[in-house]
């Protein structure tokens, strides 16, 4: 027998009361065990009280603190949240994809096989809390329907020894298979996707960078698929912000726009995709493509990368320099003195690489200089946003993977940006969805970029940000959405023809009205 609702619950908010006991635990991963619970309990009291507390509750249910509760997932496991399809399933994916309620009626999965987790490596099964935390934010963020949402973790063996030795290790305990075999366990593993849910939307997320371009490539033309990581999402929301950056830094410098110079700090293909994603600021501003690729350096850790160092590595040589011959340049402090850069970008996962003298070099150089520490979680960024405002005197204009607090300054309050894939993977996935589009392509990416950083308020512009504040992600989402639905129909990969008759303020109102709400505490009772 059910028990009865106690009278009390009837005359206070309870929403309320789980606040309480939220912000009663001391940890971040205590707050993300209680949520955790909260959502086994109660999903719908669950969403009331993320989407009512937002800025507040999305730091522990995604980056930083999901990192945490990834690297300790075979710890605070408490119950069965997602599917783990593992390799020893290979033969039979369909039958094992089946158990997940869902069926048909899925629409969006997040696929991760836990080999690269933010910047904290291989995590093999540990990795589910991910792809859980980024469909909590499809679901807060851009209003997709709980109940369509398929978390999955591929479950592929791991190479951290430490895991394989751990006694509650959840996973298989192997080592992960040679190329081959998990190419053929990828294209089941698609195929049954397909059969079981055949209207799905799939993201990979945080695979091991050449596992992530390699499958991007080899089904992104026969299935509806993209990356959340460097290759698609991180690329567009770091150009989204830079548009943004640079019109701030150009107006303070009295410069052009395409006087600008980024240079970027890891050249792992993070950076190298991040980087040819950034070439289209150029291009959208008139240069092109060789002008854009002359205006970006690349940065690795022997240096400065160039066209002839000996044995350079296939993905670093479309921007290695050839106009620099002199002796090998290796510090970050000398690579900036030679490259004058406007823009310094960090992917490199060093924390603190981005030390007093480099950010003072960068100040010195430049009157707004441009300051994206892009390695996640906090604990791998290249500088905290408060040693950034300090050592340029508040002139920075900073974006971090990871979220930052305002700071104080000299009697004055700093915003900092996030430049993280939340704030556009949601509206990605609402407007593939709505159009049912067919395939996900670089145009609608692209035009998810440009509608993010045309979304500024004019109260967002006059604060300084380069990113809109998060409270609006609902917002946010149908409008990037409404964008990639246009670019979909320009493509002619939509297959929602209703939508091509709406005029735009119509097709706004629509995504809107298809955004799921929770039922409020009292709709419920
Ligand atoms: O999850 C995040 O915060 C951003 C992301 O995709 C990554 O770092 O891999
Ligand atoms: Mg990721």
């Amino acid at each position: 027998m059910t028990p009865r609702t106690p009278p009390y619950f009837f005359n206070t908010d309870h929403r309320q009361r789980c606040l309480e006991q939220l912000r009663s635990k001391a940890t971040g991963l205590e707050k993300y065990i209680y949520l955790n619970g909260l959502k086994g309990r109660d999903p719908n009291l669950f969403y009331e009280v993320l989407l009512a507390n937002m800025l507040e509750i999305i730091p522990i249910l995604y980056t930083p603190t999901v990192g945490d509760a990834c690297s300790n997932y075979s710890h605070i496991w408490r119950r069965p949240e997602g599917v783990y399809v593992t390799i020893e399933h290979k033969g039979n994916i369909s039958q094992v994809l089946r158990t997940w309620a869902a069926g048909p009626a899925a629409r969006i999965a997040v696929v991760t096989d836990g080999s690269r987790i933010l910047g904290l490596g291989d995590l093999g099964a540990n990795g589910l809390p991910i792809s859980i935390g980024k469909l909590d934010l499809y679901i807060a963020g851009a209003g997709i329907r709980p109940t369509t949402t398929v978390p999955i973790c591929l479950d592929l063996g791991t190479n951290t020894q430490k895991f394989l030795d751990d006694p509650l290790y959840l996973g298989v305990r192997r080592k992960r298979p040679a190329t081959a075999e998990m190419d053929e366990f990828m294209k089941e593993f698609m195929e049954a996707m397909r059969e079981v849910f055949p209207q799905l939307l799939v993201q990979f997320e945080d695979f091991s960078t050449d596992n992530a371009f390699r499958y991007l490539d080899m089904f992104r033309s026969q299935y509806k698929v993209f990356n959340d990581d460097h290759i698609n999402s991180t690329g567009a929301v770091v150009l989204s912000g830079f548009i943004n950056s640079a019109r701030l830094a150009s107006e303070a410098a009295g410069k052009a726009l395409t006087d600008h110079r980024i240079l970027f700090f890891g050249a792992g293909s993070a950076g190298i995709g991040v980087a040819k994603q950034l070439m289209s600021f150029f291009m959208l501003n008139g240069l092109s493509e060789e002008e854009a690729r002359q205006r970006i350096y690349t940065v690795d850790s022997k240096g400065l990368i160039t066209a002839d160092r000996k044995g350079l590595q296939e993905h670093k040589k479309y921007f290695a320099r050839t106009d620099y011959a002199g002796a090998p340049l290796t510090t970050l402090v000398e690579i900036i003195e030679h490259v004058k850069p406007t823009a310094l970008l960090g992917l490199s996962t060093i924390r603190n690489a981005f030390d007093e003298d480099v950010v003072r070099r960068m100040a010195s150089l430049n009157t707004r200089p441009i300051i994206f520490p892009l390695s996640n979680p906090v604990s791998l960024c290249e500088v905290d946003y408060e040693d950034a405002i300090r050592w340029t005197n508040g002139q920075v204009i900073f974006a971090s993977g990871s979220p930052y607090n305002a700071v104080e300054h000299n009697g004055k309050s700093y915003e900092p940006g996030q430049g993280n894939n939340m704030y556009i993977f949601p509206g990605i996935g609402l407007g593939t969805i709505l159009s049912k589009a067919k395939h996900v392509t670089d145009s609608m990416v692209e035009q998810a970029a440009i509608a993010l950083a045309n979304s500024l308020t004019p109260e967002e512009k006059e604060a300084d940000l380069v990113y809109p504040r998060l409270a609006r992600i609902r917002d946010l989402s149908a409008q990037i959405a409404s964008a990639v639905i246009r670019a979909a129909q320009l493509e002619n990969v939509d297959q929602n023809n209703l939508l091509r008759s709406l005029s735009d303020d119509a097709l706004l109102d629509y995504i809107k009205a298809k955004q799921w709400e929770p039922a409020t505490g009292q709709a419920r009772l």
